[in-house]
């Protein structure tokens, strides 16, 4: 029986980890869940807890606190609010934690988690963006892993031949290229927050969904299958394919390239990492190849989307350059999302805040190790240093606010 914890129950991922655990698997036979954990949801939070009774559920926010105590009355469950809560509660003893938190509020939990030897199904892209392999080894170290629940480092670890890396040529990442995809950089100036949030083909977070739009999340991609596979910048590609069929291509030296596909939908992955290294039975939607015709692939157009440019930068850089891109992108996607800037604002502000961290002060070549302080540091002086181009709620970081 496994010990299951879900980081982010009340989101996109961890609502579609419940259902797919909920749907699959016998409570009390095949797993007992051990902590929920939320941001600032309490009615949901409480309703998840209520029906699928972990040890311990956690609400992030304080303000949440009374409302969360009054709905769990009586419910024999152990509660508790904090973000220092959730990080204890990442650091419990399970089998399978789903990190699926948003954000660089992910890290401390992510790396929490990492520490106790469980299985780590990663969907917070940011906190291993920030930690780069040093999460993994730590994962490793304590006797676990990490698998990506991400849909196209999930595609490419179901086709990534780990005994041919040697003959492994290109990792290719599919985008769909977003809402806006087509669009000129004098197009995007007008572009509003509603039309951004409407990703042609999956349904995510508000966050996420951004990112697709700008390729920053191709961008963060870019950079989390570097540190996943180990594979250097000048290996991995990036192709549009407006479809989202193709999830993510490996290509081999004798010619082969291997490509998974399936369904946009984040059940398939997740059931592949709650699964692994087994195949997960369900009832998985259906996979029609004939309904859906034509599929086409694209080069991202890099002028009008720079956020794979600088994503691909940052990674070169290499040191906390990719926590400085990681930091500026979420500030200005908050501020984005709050109504407060245009979408060009958002590049343009990652660009000026990696341009800004060139200064030798922000020590940004040295060996990272698993120094979370100075990641965490390196993420506020970012948000600080573009206060004045979100508004000032954005420069406090989410993890240390
Ligand atoms: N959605 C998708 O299909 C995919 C998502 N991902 C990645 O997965 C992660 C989650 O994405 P998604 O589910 O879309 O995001 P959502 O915005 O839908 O959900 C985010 C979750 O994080 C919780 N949360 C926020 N802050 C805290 C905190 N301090 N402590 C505890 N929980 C917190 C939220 O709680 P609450 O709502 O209660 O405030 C919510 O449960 C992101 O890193 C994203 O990039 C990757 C691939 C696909
Ligand atoms: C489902 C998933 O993994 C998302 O990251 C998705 O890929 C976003 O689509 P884009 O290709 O538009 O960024
Ligand atoms: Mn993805």
């Amino acid at each position: 029986m496994r010990r299951i914890s879900i980081l982010g129950s009340t989101g996109s991922v961890g609502v579609s980890t419940l259902n797919l655990i909920e749907e699959t698997l016998t409570p009390g036979v095949d797993y007992v869940l051990e902590a929920l954990c939320a941001g600032r949801n309490a009615e949901l939070l409480a309703e998840q807890a209520l029906k699928f009774r972990p040890a311990i559920a956690v609400i992030a926010d304080e303000s949440q606190w009374p409302l969360f105590q009054d709905l769990m009355r009586h419910s024999g469950i152990e509660i508790a609010c904090g973000i220092d809560a959730v990080e204890a509660a990442a650091g419990r003893s399970a089998d399978w934690v789903m990190a699926a938190i948003v954000g660089i509020a992910g890290l401390k939990p992510v790396w929490a988690a990492a520490g106790t030897g469980a299985t780590i199904a990663l969907a917070n892209k940011e906190s291993l963006v920030c930690c780069g392999r040093a999460l993994i080894e730590r994962a490793e170290a304590a006797g676990g892993r990490i698998l990506p629940v991400d849909s196209e480092h999930n595609a490419i670890f179901q086709v990534f031949e780990t005994t041919q890396r040697d003959r492994i040529r290109r990792l290719i990442l599919t985008a769909s290229g977003g809402p806006f995809r087509g669009k000129t950089r004098e197009q995007l100036k007008s572009v509003t927050r509603e039309q951004a949030l409407k990703h042609p083909n999956w349904s995510m977070g508000a966050k996420i969904t951004i990112d697709s739009a700008t390729l920053a999340n191709k961008g963060l991609e870019l950079i989390e299958a570097a540190y996943l596979f180990d594979m250097p910048a000048e290996q991995i590609d990036v192709l549009v394919h407006p479809q989202s069929v193709v999830h993510s291509l490996v290509e081999y030296a004798d010619g082969s390239t291997l490509a998974q596909m399936g369904p946009a939908d984040m059940r398939v992955p997740i059931s592949y990492c709650l699964g692994w290294p087994d195949r997960h039975a369900w009832k998985a939607p259906a996979f029609d190849l004939r309904a859906i015709g034509t599929l086409t692939f694209e080069a991202p157009d890099e002028d009008a989307f720079p956020m794979l440019r600088l994503a691909r930068e940052a990674l070169t850089v290499g040191g906390l350059m990719p926590v400085v891109f990681n930091a500026a992108n979420e500030a200005m996607v908050q501020a984005f999302l709050a109504g407060r800037i245009g979408f060009l604002d958002i590049p343009d502000a990652v660009a000026h805040a990696m341009k800004k961290a060139e200064s030798p002060s922000m020590a940004l070549t040295g060996n990272l190790g698993h120094d979370i302080d100075r990641i965490l540091l390196t993420d506020a002086d970012t948000r600080a240093e573009l206060a004045g181009r979100c508004g000032a709620s954005e420069a406090v970081s989410a993890a240390t606010a």
